[in-house]
């Protein structure tokens, strides 16, 4: 989930003389149907299992549980690439090469977010090229029908490469970096958990959390103290996430306690290793993977903040493993979940009729959604205010809404279809800043590729062979401001949620594919009777939560959390922003970027509170 930057790129290669070259249907899914106020429950839970069945059945019958990427394969890939890149490029031209665009692409990597110089690429290289250190390549996409292919039509051919290494520390077999076989097993026990009924009691559970942040900057409103909100909307998903999944009040948002400091430093130790050149803690004594304390001060302490926050974790798992109470799903899903003590996903795991985990896999579970579910919410709130704070008038607008619809009182799960402009700025946000911007993949097959376009419509010349053990960056961010797929991408426009593609954008697309008979590209769809526009409604140009078997497992979740979050802050409070206390940012509005699992700004979002007039 995490992305790595130039760490994994850099440690293995770091030639000065890198370079970038340029390379050569819609399937109905899940959406969150709504009709009148009420929302359909045929895609929640056991529904959505359902769908997903067919996807996991396929991945067996395709034997993706065999396939693997071993040494030799490693071996022979970095050989064919060297004779790529420095040998006889006419006779290899299909495979995985194309023209040199760039020189010294290590230069650009290093220092700022690894998405920006990849968009700069991307605008003269287009959908697909190759990013060259030395033997090691990463194949950059950033076209639809491309990104399609791996997530989607072909998945059972890619799994998620370097970055189980990078999570396999912190979540072991958790559903992230576990193993097909591990993860098919822990995918059918946790999808039934995001049932209609739990989710409805848990947005009770999100405005309860709010209202302490609510409290804190009752504190400060109207006062000339500044505040950053970034880490406030972090801390409230962090209390949020805690209380849904193991049923642990962090109370973060209050205090920094012992065990949020732990979880926050491990949190931030996950973002370093993905961020960091070269992975030392992998060497004995260095490291967090040794038995003795690590020689390095980061990494020891790294092991005392895991070490605490698995004991907190053990005994949790412990005491709700001593009061199980094995019951079938269905009367799982029927509980009634306003008068339970313990709602989370943890009880229901334990409780779940053959659903049996060992307490390290149940522990792998909950830190796996401890760390997806945390900062990706906070970060896009952050962003969410940030664009807010930039557009008054779409505040505005937000604001008259979520006055008509609630009136002053707090929103529920029954006003989550009324809070349309609501779910649209979300919405946006994601589209503008994707959390996280780049997803990793690794070809465990030889695969031949879609062919790509380039921004001014061409169709890239050759359909690429994929050599086994390639490595991918989707680049999610090139996608959603992809001046060929969005008209103006770099504006916020909530709105533009409820216009299809202009047709000459699908056009410019397509001309020369439909000439070539090739496959085209359908545009974006509006269907504001979901949730939020998926992945399906944009023909794979938006991918706010992935896409196919892997796709987010918390994305009604997180809709419903970030939803109510921002509803009940937007509905007391507006924000001055007061600048990013940065003596090289001048301009007070640029909070500045850097980037980690999510996207983070460079100093906090520093702001005075207003309280809204009544
Ligand atoms: C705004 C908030 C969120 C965003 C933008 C987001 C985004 C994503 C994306 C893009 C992926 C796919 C990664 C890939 O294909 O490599 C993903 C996977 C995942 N997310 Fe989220 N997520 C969010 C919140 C959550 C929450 C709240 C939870 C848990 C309660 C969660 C749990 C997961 C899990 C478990 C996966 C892995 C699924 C699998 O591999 O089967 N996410 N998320």
């Amino acid at each position: 989930f995490l992305t790595p930057s130039p760490n994994f790129l850099a440690s293995s290669l770091a030639s000065k003389n890198s370079r970038v070259h340029q390379v050569g249907r819609r399937v109905p899914r899940l959406s969150l149907r709504m009709q009148g106020p009420k929302l359909d429950a045929e895609v929640f839970g056991k529904d959505r299992l359902k769908q997903e069945e067919a996807d996991i059945r396929k991945m067996e019958k395709q034997g993706m549980a065999k396939k693997d990427v071993t040494l030799t394969d490693i071996i022979s890939l970095w050989i064919t690439n060297i004779i790529l890149t420095y040998g006889d490029k006419e006779k290899y031209a299909q495979l995985q090469d194309g023209a040199v665009k760039s020189e010294g692409v290590v230069d650009d990597l290093v220092g700022g977010p690894l998405f920006l110089p990849l968009y700069k690429y991307f605008k003269d290289c287009g959908g697909l090229y190759k990013l060259c250190f030395g033997p090691k390549v990463f194949m950059v996409a950033s076209d639809p029908l491309v990104i399609r292919h791996i997530m989607k039509d072909n998945v059972f051919s890619y799994d998620k490469g370097v970055l189980t290494e990078i999570l396999e520390p912190f979540m072991g077999q958790g559903l992230i970096p576990a193993p097909f076989q591990v993860w098919k097993e822990r995918r059918r026990a946790l999808v039934p958990g995001f049932h209609q009924a739990w989710l409805n009691r848990m947005c009770r559970m999100f405005s309860e959390c709010t209202d302490r942040l609510s409290a804190k900057l009752d504190a400060v409103a109207d006062t000339d103290e500044i505040i950053d909100m970034e880490e406030n909307w972090n801390s409230c998903s962090l209390d949020i996430i805690g209380k849904a999944v193991f049923n642990y009040d962090f109370g973060s948002v209050e205090k920094l306690s012992p065990v949020v400091e732990a979880a926050l430093c491990a949190l931030r130790e996950a973002e370093h290793r993905s961020t960091f050149y070269f992975p030392y803690w992998k060497i004995p004594g260095l490291g967090a993977e040794w038995p003795i304390p690590a020689l390095v001060p980061r990494q020891r302490k790294f092991q005392q903040d895991m070490a605490l926050l698995n004991g907190v974790l053990d005994k949790l798992i412990l005491n709700v493993v001593n009061e199980k109470q094995e019951t079938d799903l269905d009367a799982l899903i029927n509980k009634d979940y306003d008068n339970v003590n313990d709602p989370s996903l943890l009880r229901f795991l334990v409780d779940l009729r053959g659903a049996d985990a060992t307490q390290k896999q149940l522990r792998d579970d909950l830190i796996t959604l401890l760390i997806a579910g945390h900062e990706t919410t906070g970060s896009m709130l952050t962003w969410a205010t940030w664009l807010l704070s930039q557009h008054p008038e779409a505040q505005a607008k937000m604001q008259k809404e979520i006055d008509d619809v609630l009136g002053g009182r707090s929103p529920t799960y029954e006003d989550m279809p009324r809070l349309e402009q609501v779910r649209l700025v979300i919405t946006e946000t994601l589209r503008l800043f994707p959390e996280p911007p780049i997803l990793i993949r690794r070809a465990l097959d030889a695969d031949v590729l879609p062919k790509a376009s380039n921004l001014d419509g061409s169709v890239q010349g050759n359909a690429v062979k994929i050599i086994k053990g390639s490595d991918f960056f989707l680049s999610v961010w090139n996608l959603h401001r992809s001046p060929l797929l969005w008209d103006k991408p770099d504006e916020f426009d909530p709105d533009r949620w409820r216009r299809p593609t202009p047709p000459e954008l699908v056009e410019k697309y397509n001309a020369q594919r439909r000439a070539e008979g090739l496959p085209e590209w359908q545009g974006y769809v509006p269907d504001l009777k979901t949730l939020y526009p998926n992945e399906v409604h944009a023909d794979y140009a938006f991918l706010p939560f992935g896409a196919g078997p892997r796709k987010c497992l918390g994305d009604q979740f997180a809709l419903m959390e970030s939803v109510v979050m921002l509803t009940k802050i937007f509905q007391r409070y507006s924000f001055e922003l007061v600048g990013n206390h940065d003596p090289k940012v001048p301009n007070e509005s640029d909070v500045g970027m850097m980037f980690g699992a999510t996207i983070h700004t460079a100093n906090g979002l520093n702001v005075r509170v207003k309280r809204r007039q009544a």
